[in-house]
């Protein structure tokens, strides 16, 4: 049994990111969402596009309103509107002004707005009541960004600010990495669908929904290969079949000692390389991680990475514990993000109840990270933390560590949590 940090190390050099050009694509802005740069973006506009207002009221000269003040007002006569939208015609000179909207162009000729609650308006005319900042309230053209500087690095993951930006920029067509494949199978004598009537001794194939769902939240492309029979054979064409459509194979099942679990004997034959036999980490204790070399003959668009293979644990949480600590920062790896974006994040937070352990595995206690106060709180799921038992693992949000040689963290002390949130 490998001890965990160990394992993680393996495990994150077998991953070849995903490349910037063989492995990307161009879409559509209105497709972007969650999706993950492959190479920087620049706009050739700038930001703001021009000089324009900040608040509702006059542009004026500064000059002509510098001594303003409520018992020496200045009167300036109001030669234009300005809302927004619409391109300024004429050039302010001295003794006038224009009304401006928020987001109105600023005219030519003016340098400063004068917000409406300092002013008085009398028919063509505005009383200045206060004397302005110099430049006040004007939002300056590039003042932001300046049209060809970088506008935002490739690796970065598409969320509302950022497609707002991009929006904004009109950069409309995107070269981002692909999204990552995922063949999922599950392994199983005993495996029913959800909508199959169960016969004694049958249960619901529920890893490969876990799965299929885990992936799509990662931003992977999930390639369902349903449910495999406990038989040599059918593992071994199946397993092949799976190496072929993806990046990624997770299975579930057949990886510990029993004997119908033929995972690693299959892999074996299918001359796999194997990486991992059983990690010292609970639950997930039987965990198969292996490679197949490149898949040089298949005529495949993209570049040529070993295929990673996961035979992860049948019982339902083991499978999903093992997911969030292992695969999920290769699956973050490999789709092109940055270090500190793929890197498990471990949370210190007071646990609210005492967490045990035997003491003999890193054992990974799953439950929910709240926020109390400004501070990280632990809450325990309550119910049998058996790894057969997926029901009180539902909103989990962190699972909280006991390393080895610790039986027990008391209530009220300092916990690890790894947060398993996207
Ligand atoms: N003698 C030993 N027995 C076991 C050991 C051990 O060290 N020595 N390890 C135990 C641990 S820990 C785990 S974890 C399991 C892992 O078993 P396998 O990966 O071989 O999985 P299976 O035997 O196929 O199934 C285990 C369990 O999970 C249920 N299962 C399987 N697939 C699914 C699925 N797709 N959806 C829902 N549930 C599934 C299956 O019915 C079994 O109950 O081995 C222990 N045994
Ligand atoms: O490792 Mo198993 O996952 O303890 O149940
Ligand atoms: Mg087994």
């Amino acid at each position: 049994m490998l001890p965990v940090n160990q394992a993680e190390s393996i495990i994150l050099d077998l991953v070849h990111p995903l490349d910037s050009q063989l492995d990307s694509e161009i879409i559509d802005l209105s497709t972007a969402t969650g999706r993950i740069l492959a190479t920087p973006v620049t706009s050739q506009l700038d930001f703001p596009h021009w000089d324009n207002s900040a608040m509702d009221g006059y542009a004026v000269r500064y000059t002509d309103v510098q001594s303003a003040s409520e018992l020496q007002p200045i009167s300036l006569n109001i030669v234009e509107e300005i809302p927004a939208g619409y391109q300024p015609q004429k050039t302010i000179a001295a003794g006038q002004a224009a009304r401006i909207f928020t987001g109105g162009c600023m005219p030519q000729g003016a340098d400063t707005v004068v917000m409406q609650e300092h002013t008085q308006h009398r028919d063509n005319q505005v009383l200045i009541l206060q004397a302005p900042k110099p430049q006040g309230f004007v939002r300056h053209q590039a003042s932001f960004y300046r049209a060809g500087d970088p506008l935002l690095e490739s690796g970065i993951q598409l969320g509302a600010p950022e497609i707002a930006v991009l929006a904004a920029a009109q950069c409309t067509e995107l070269t981002v990495y692909r999204r990552p494949k995922v063949a999922i199978l599950s392994t199983g004598n005993e495996l029913v669908t959800p909508y199959q009537p169960l016969q004694p001794g049958q249960i619901v194939d529920s890893n490969q929904y876990a799965l299929t769902a885990w992936v799509t939240l990662c931003g992977g492309i999930p390639k369902v290969q349903g449910i495999v029979r406990d038989k040599p054979d059918a593992l071994k064409q199946a397993i092949a079949q799976a190496i072929l459509a993806a990046d990624i194979v997770l299975s579930t099942g057949g990886v510990s000692v029993g004997d119908y679990d033929y995972v690693d004997e299959i892999l074996a034959q299918l001359d796999a390389e194997i990486h991992i036999r059983s990690v010292a980490v609970k639950p997930g204790k039987p965990l198969t991680v292996a490679t197949f070399p490149p898949p040089s003959q298949r005529n495949k668009k993209g570049s040529s990475h070993p295929v990673l293979y996961f035979g992860l644990p049948g019982n339902p949480v083991s499978a999903l514990v093992s997911c969030w600590r292992f695969v999920q920062p290769v699956m973050k790896k490999l789709s092109g993000l940055p270090m500190q974006r793929w890197k498990p994040r471990f949370i210190h937070a007071t646990s609210r109840s005492e967490l045990k352990s035997d003491g003999r595995r890193e054992s990974y206690l799953w439950g929910q990270l709240q926020l109390v106060e400004g501070k990280y709180e632990f809450k325990l799921a309550g119910g049998s933390h058996s790894s057969g038992n997926l029901i009180n693992l539902a909103q989990t949000t962190g699972l909280a560590v006991v390393p080895v040689g610790q039986t027990l963290i008391p209530a009220g002390e300092t916990v690890q949590v790894l947060s398993v949130s996207l």
